[in-house]
């Protein structure tokens, strides 16, 4: 099996083909494919068809599968698969209220985030629903270098919603809440596979800034997101069915879109990768 590598932007995600997923894969195939995702951060396979089980193979190629923490969202067969499925989204004013709008980091508040996502499509809406991820070593690269200095140091508590975040979706009870961990985590973190350092933001969940005054510390948080979210960092995945999208959390923020007609049906399969603790830059 031969690899081809079709890079999307320089060093910014990258289309392979030439390669099977429902099939074995050798140690080499599984190192380069672990390689191009520490480069690339985000791998796009197309016209691929995976059972549950095919797609926690392909899955693995790049680690242990982590649990879904949204038990409510998982295949009944297969509870390490969670699904985006619109069948079980709330509406507001007869528009859908999707998971994952807005620019974030998947489950930044545990100690251990997970490496990488996962999303396997099976149907797609005929326009619209399309996930964008933005580079955040290359956001990293571009801060002026008084800010380099400034953020390098430090760090941020990640909780499951931080108190200024308008999110409604994904809202626990109290008692739930209390189950979820927290995480003080680095603002700029060394990539463990490519060595890069990378800007670590989830605006969401973060609760300021360690050892800052409130306000201060979510201006600047609110500056480094508008800062990384610019369009020119971003890639936009339009999704056609069969699709498998792998993406790294510590390179990439990713978001869905809700620009799409209700009555159309998306479904996705998703798994996280486990990760480990992450690294700070300095
Ligand atoms: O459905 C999507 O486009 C992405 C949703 C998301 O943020 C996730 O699955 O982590
Ligand atoms: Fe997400």
């Amino acid at each position: 099996m031969t690899l081809i590598i079709h890079p999307i932007r320089k060093e910014f995600g990258a289309e392979i083909s030439g390669i099977d997923l429902t099939e074995p894969t050798t140690r080499a195939v599984k190192q380069q494919l672990n390689t191009l995702l520490a480069q690339y951060a985000v791998l796009v396979f197309r016209k691929q068809a995976l059972t549950p089980p095919q797609f926690m193979g392909a899955a693995e190629i790049f680690g242990d599968l982590m649990d879904q923490q949204l038990k409510k969202y998982v295949l009944a067969d297969y509870p390490m698969v969670g699904c985006n499925s619109t069948d079980d989204l709330p509406r507001k004013n007869g528009k859908l209220q999707v998971r994952g709008e807005n620019y974030h980091t998947d489950h930044s508040n545990d100690r251990c985030p997970p490496k990488a996502t996962t999303l396997h499509a099976l149907q797609i809406p005929h326009s619209g629903g399309d996930t964008q991820f933005v580079d955040v070593r290359q956001a990293y690269d571009d801060l002026p270098d008084s800010l380099k200095e400034t953020v390098k140091n430090l760090k941020s508590l990640h909780v499951h919603q931080s108190s200024r975040s308008p999110r409604e979706l994904t809202k626990l009870s109290a008692e739930d809440l209390a189950k979820i961990p927290t995480a003080l985590q680095p603002l700029v973190i060394r990539h463990p596979g490519s060595g890069r350092p990378a800007l670590y933001l989830n605006t969401g969940r973060m609760e300021g800034i360690e050892g800052m005054p409130a306000d201060e510390g979510y201006a600047l948080i609110e500056d480094l997101y508008r800062r990384a979210t610019d369009a020119r960092y971003e890639y936009r995945h339009r999704w056609q069915v069969g699709d498998m999208v792998i993406w790294d959390n510590q390179a990439v923020m990713h978001q869905a879109n809700a620009d799409y007609d209700p009555e159309q049906k998306r479904f996705l399969y998703r798994l996280m990768i486990k990760g480990v603790a992450l690294t700070a830059a300095q």
